[in-house]
């Protein structure tokens, strides 16, 4: 039997520019009967260490989404049309308190799992990375985590705050989120508070692909590596767009020089296409600092890569029903 599967609006029979701006111009997820990836937005921004703004990212990206097309031919693949994907709104994060937000979007995140096979977030700060691995280990146990990102974001505090956009990879894995044996960073770079941040991390267990070594051995061989670490694991990939160069992405809080291209990034993201990706975030847009949409274009390419990459392969390809 064939699944009904709603699709983007059609642009031909719609302006893209009309209308509300859900992800990518998908149903909203009261609009369809199953669902097997949620497109959620966490605006929330209250982990930040400078810059504040990524509580407007889930909106700025979607706005920025519009453009995105259904066919998507560096992975041949229709990804709207094989699997049901839609757009769940925001999850609604105390900014007042980081300890509420955190428990508030570990509930919604569990809560959206029952509808959902899989989640894709779009940020909000790197503090809810947290609270999504939390609600993705209830489901799959320790994940493997690849966490592309300028910063290694596995400091132990701020201010004595344990719950910051800088420590959430140390809280995850202290808390045993994630499988440390199949973990790593790509695309870190940048000043440091002391070299014992890199020795504190590789105590942890994290791998580290960073930008120089990208640079220097090219992006195949990034994957080799990123490839040979996660093996078969149940994958949780954590995106902070800041890994990408200012030049890229300057919406973002705390920019460093010296970052991947978005063509880097997003080839990496086309190479896991065959691993089992159990869910994803998109995080750190600041549409304040953004010019031109250049972040928000980069984070709606990324999101669209990655849920491509999450689609199922085995199955026939139909043409997705345009509806709006
Ligand atoms: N997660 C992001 N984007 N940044 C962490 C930076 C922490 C710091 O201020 O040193
Ligand atoms: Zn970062
Ligand atoms: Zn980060």
């Amino acid at each position: 039997m064939t699944k009904h599967i709603v699709g983007p609006v059609d642009a031909s029979i719609v302006p893209r520019f009309a209308g509300i701006a859900t992800f990518a111009r998908l149903p909203r997820i009261e609009d369809v009967d199953r669902v097997d990836i949620a497109v959620v937005g966490v605006p929330f921004d209250s982990g930040v260490s400078y810059r504040p703004g990524a509580r407007f990212g889930p909106a700025h990206v979607r706005e920025a989404s519009r453009l995105l097309r259904p066919y998507n031919p560096a992975q041949d693949i229709s990804p709207f049309a094989v699997q049901q994907v839609a757009d769940a709104g925001d999850i609604a994060a105390n900014p007042f308190s980081i300890d509420d937000a955190v428990r508030e979007i570990e509930a919604a995140a569990l809560e959206l799992a029952t509808r959902a096979d899989k989640i894709v977030t779009i940020g909000g700060d790197h503090t809810i990375a947290l609270p999504l691995l939390r609600a993705v280990a209830q489901k799959h146990g320790p994940v493997a985590v690849l966490h592309f990102d300028a910063h290694l974001d596995t400091w132990d505090t701020y201010f004595g705050a344990p719950v910051t956009h800088g420590t959430p990879f140390r809280r995850a894995s202290e808390e045993g989120l994630i499988d440390l044996t199949a973990s790593m960073h790509v695309g870190t770079r940048g000043p440091l508070y002391s070299a014992d941040d890199l020795t504190d991390d590789t105590r942890l267990g994290f791998a580290v692909v960073t930008s120089e070594d990208v640079e220097e051995r090219g992006v195949a061989a990034a994957i080799d590596r990123i490839r040979t670490r996660i093996g078969d694991k149940p994958l949780y990939i954590s995106i902070d767009i800041d890994v990408l160069d200012p030049a890229h992405a300057p919406g973002t809080g705390t920019p460093e020089a010296g970052g991947l291209t978005s063509r880097e990034l997003l080839r990496m993201i086309r190479a896991l296409s065959d691993r089992n990706i159990v869910g994803a975030d998109v995080v750190e847009i600041a549409p304040a600092y953004d010019h031109a949409q250049l972040t928000a274009i980069a984070a709606s390419h990324v999101a669209y890569e990655l849920i491509s990459a999450m689609a199922p392969r085995e199955t026939h390809q139909t043409t997705a029903a345009a509806e709006s």
